[in-house]
């Protein structure tokens, strides 16, 4: 079997600035990705398979209605493979999962298949966080997620990810957002000196999906008191939700004993450390 990891996606920052006559909203996002994630594995089979399997397999289809089949299907046609999906994400939780294992998907399968990687923007008709997660580097994302930035340099930082075990649909953190007209990022984004300056940057940007997600489920807020408890560079809220981030100095291990003291607290949350890619 051929594998792939397929990271998780972070929203440092989320503007909604508009929104299109057919109801997607227009956002500038600096998005960057974590060594934590899932894996895919493939070989090449007379007809399309798929097994999940992993700590956070629970729920997540195993049929055409998972992305990862519905991305195969998409490159290939009628070829087939034999498809594996482990999961440590958890879904619907605004870190991209089902995106990214997608993305994971087509970079295994094309060369499986010896067939042209797509574009990134190619890939936005299977769902709008799939161009960034294609070749999954540091970016800026604008327009519904298909405008993308060349790769952006970030400084070494560690990173939390924690979810309090709830799911949000995307659709319903969108549709209780009262405005959509907010300002964007800067034109030019700063060339962060290190995790510090990143940090102070990121405070003046926003997510402006995190008080509607909140005011949906406010064991998102619980989070977020919680993590900066924990002294961090910075705590917020990700994508759509619920999963949220702090950002720690590199090399401090203050991401590992964060994690250990939200999981002891909170076991019944999902807490992982890891680093920013
Ligand atoms: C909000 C973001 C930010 O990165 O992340 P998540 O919270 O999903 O991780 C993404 O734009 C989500 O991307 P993705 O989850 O692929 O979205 P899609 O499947 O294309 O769309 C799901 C639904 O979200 C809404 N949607 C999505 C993207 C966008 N730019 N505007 C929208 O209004 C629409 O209601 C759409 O029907
Ligand atoms: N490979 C996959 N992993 C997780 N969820 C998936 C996958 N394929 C399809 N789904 C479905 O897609 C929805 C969104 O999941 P996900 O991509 O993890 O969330 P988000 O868009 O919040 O980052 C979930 O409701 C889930 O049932």
């Amino acid at each position: 079997m051929s594998k792939g990891f397929a990271p998780a996606k972070i929203n440092l920052t989320l503007h909604v600035t508009g929104r299109r006559p057919d109801g997607y909203h227009l956002l500038d996002s600096l998005v960057a990705f974590a060594s934590i994630g899932d894996t895919v594995s493939a070989r090449v089979a007379d007809k399309l398979s798929l097994s999940v399997s992993g700590p956070m397999a629970a729920g997540v289809p195993e049929d055409s209605s998972n992305l990862v089949w519905r991305a195969a299907e998409w490159l290939g046609g009628l070829r087939g493979a034999v498809l594996e999906l482990e999961k440590h994400l958890p879904a619907a939780s605004g870190i991209g999962g089902g995106s990214s294992d997608a993305a994971a998907a087509i970079r295994l399968l094309s060369e499986l298949w010896t067939v042209d990687l797509p574009s990134a923007s190619e890939t936005a008709s299977l769902g709008a966080d799939l161009p960034v997660c294609l070749d999954p580097r540091p970016r800026r994302m604008q327009g519904v997620g298909e405008r993308l930035s060349d790769p952006l340099v970030l400084p070494p930082t560690e990173i939390v990810l924690v979810n309090p075990g709830v799911q949000v649909e995307t659709p319903a953190v969108f549709r209780v957002l009262d405005r959509a007209d907010n300002d964007a990022m800067p034109d030019d984004l700063p060339a962060w000196a290190d995790e510090t300056a990143l940090a102070e940057w990121l405070h003046t940007q926003r997510n402006d999906l995190q008080v509607p997600a909140c005011n949906l489920r406010p064991e998102i807020g619980e989070v977020l008191t919680e993590l900066d408890l924990m002294a961090p560079l910075i705590a917020r809220m990700s994508g759509s939700g619920a999963t949220c981030f702090a950002l720690f100095p590199d090399g401090s291990g203050a991401a590992e004993t964060a994690c250990d003291k939200l999981s002891r607290a909170h076991p019944e949350w999902w807490c992982r450390a890891g680093r920013l890619l």
